[in-house]
């Protein structure tokens, strides 16, 4: 099969939403796809093609015209074993309706979108979105912070509802039951990980957004009006546990919970620190006084300190951008999670470990933090975390 995919011209613009949509749509749809000469910068269009996760062979003829523009005919040549028959759109690819809120480009600007959701298979579960929360990992993926984004993107993987509809197989929910879903959706089901209930370390493992699904089709999150996932992803909620309140456990919650567990940064009478009074921060704290914890809130300014003492029950709070404080405290802590969303300093935090204190980073700043290979480090431990911490 053939298709002559149409003069795209220099007019694939960078950005486009509807330009990606239409080039994944075909690139689903065809073996091969050959294109009359066209200009567009090839920077643009090995971006967009890793944007939309097809690894073709790649045959370029190009003349090279200057420093970022090239004038080529490109073949692709994809992996698929038989061309299906029409291109489909977000919208039309699945038979159940479903419309959210997209970011189209790296703007973190949101518009209403129209897509699709697959017909609940027999191992699925379909419900209403009611809620879901809004973690920064949504505005590093909104804005390809960390440059895997497949636009349109619609986030939200802190997301609950009620079941709408359940697969014949599906044993742990019925039909009005509340659920949750949190960052995956899939995963190979079958390898060392997912044998240990860490589907999180699975190498197959399939994101609730802007992941590939098993079907080819990408994964649309929860700022969305309906979800479907396999069961084995669903969480079955408490019944008497408020929808709204608990949704952020299901990302910020576990990324805090786990480490604190893991880590056995649990025990009452050990001193924790958490920087950065954020989504995560807030529900760390929380969890670390539960477990009987010594909490030290780490916030760059004094503006957070009534609500971390007052409001969250921490019992310190230290300005990490006053050199006194930082100073006069070191060597107290037993562990620190660490929740800031950008590069900032981190060798002041080792500072403030206890030998062999934990400093663990769940944070996931756009670019790597520096970690200088000198003291004074006394066998304190970095962790950095993986996505999602599983108790
Ligand atoms: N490892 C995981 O599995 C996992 C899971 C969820 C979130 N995350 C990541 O954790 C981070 C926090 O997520 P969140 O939803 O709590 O975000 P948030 O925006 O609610 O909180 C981030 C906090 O960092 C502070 N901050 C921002 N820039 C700072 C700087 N330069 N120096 C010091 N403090 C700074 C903010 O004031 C805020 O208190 C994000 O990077 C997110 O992607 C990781
Ligand atoms: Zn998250």
């Amino acid at each position: 099969m053939f298709i002559q995919l149409t003069y795209l011209d220099s007019s694939l613009p960078k950005n486009d939403a509807d330009s990606a949509t239409q080039i994944v749509a075909a690139f689903r749809s065809t073996a091969i796809i050959d294109s009359p000469p066209l200009r567009y910068p090839l920077r643009h269009l090995l971006r967009r093609l890793r944007q939309i996760r097809i690894h073709p062979l790649l045959h370029l003829r190009h003349n090279i015209r200057n420093k970022f523009n090239l004038n080529f005919s490109l073949h692709f040549f994809l992996s698929l074993k038989k061309p299906q028959s029409m291109a489909k759109s977000p919208e039309t690819e699945h038979p159940v309706v479903a419309y959210g809120w997209g970011a189209r480009d790296t703007s973190g600007v949101f518009s209403p979108f129209k897509f699709s959701r697959r017909a609940t298979g027999e191992n699925d579960v379909q419900f209403k979105v009611l809620y879901c929360g809004v973690c920064h990992s949504d505005l590093h993926m909104a804005k390809n912070e960390w440059g895997f984004s497949q636009y349109p993107i619609v986030p939200g993987h802190e997301i609950v509802g009620v079941v709408t509809e359940v697969g014949a197989k599906v044993k742990k929910v019925k039909v009005g039951d509340k659920v949750g879903v949190g960052c995956l959706v899939g995963s190979c089901g079958d390898c060392g990980q997912c044998n240990s209930d860490l589907e999180n370390y699975c190498p197959k493992q399939i994101l609730t957004y802007s992941g590939v699904y098993t079907d080819g089709t990408i994964t649309y999150g929860g700022y969305s009006n309906l979800m479907v996932a396999a069961e084995h992803f669903i969480i079955r909620w408490p019944e008497n546990f408020p929808l709204d309140i608990g949704a952020p456990l299901l990302c910020a919650g576990i990324t805090t919970y786990s480490p604190l567990r893991h880590f056995g940064l649990d025990k009452p009478g050990l001193s924790v620190g958490i920087v950065g009074l954020g989504g995560l921060g807030h529900v760390a704290v929380k969890f670390a006084k539960a477990f009987g914890t010594k909490v030290t809130v780490i916030s760059t300014s004094l503006s957070k300190k009534k609500e971390a003492i007052e409001k969250l029950g921490a019992d310190e709070f230290l300005v990490s951008r006053d050199p006194e404080q930082m100073q006069a405290a070191p060597g107290t802590l037993d562990g620190i999670i660490d929740t800031v969303s950008a590069v900032h300093p981190i060798v002041p935090l080792v500072s403030l470990l206890k030998p062999n204190g934990k400093l663990i980073l769940v944070g996931a700043p756009e670019k790597p933090l520096e970690l200088p290979g000198f003291p004074p480090y006394y066998g304190e431990e970095v962790d950095i975390g993986e996505c999602n911490w599983r108790a």
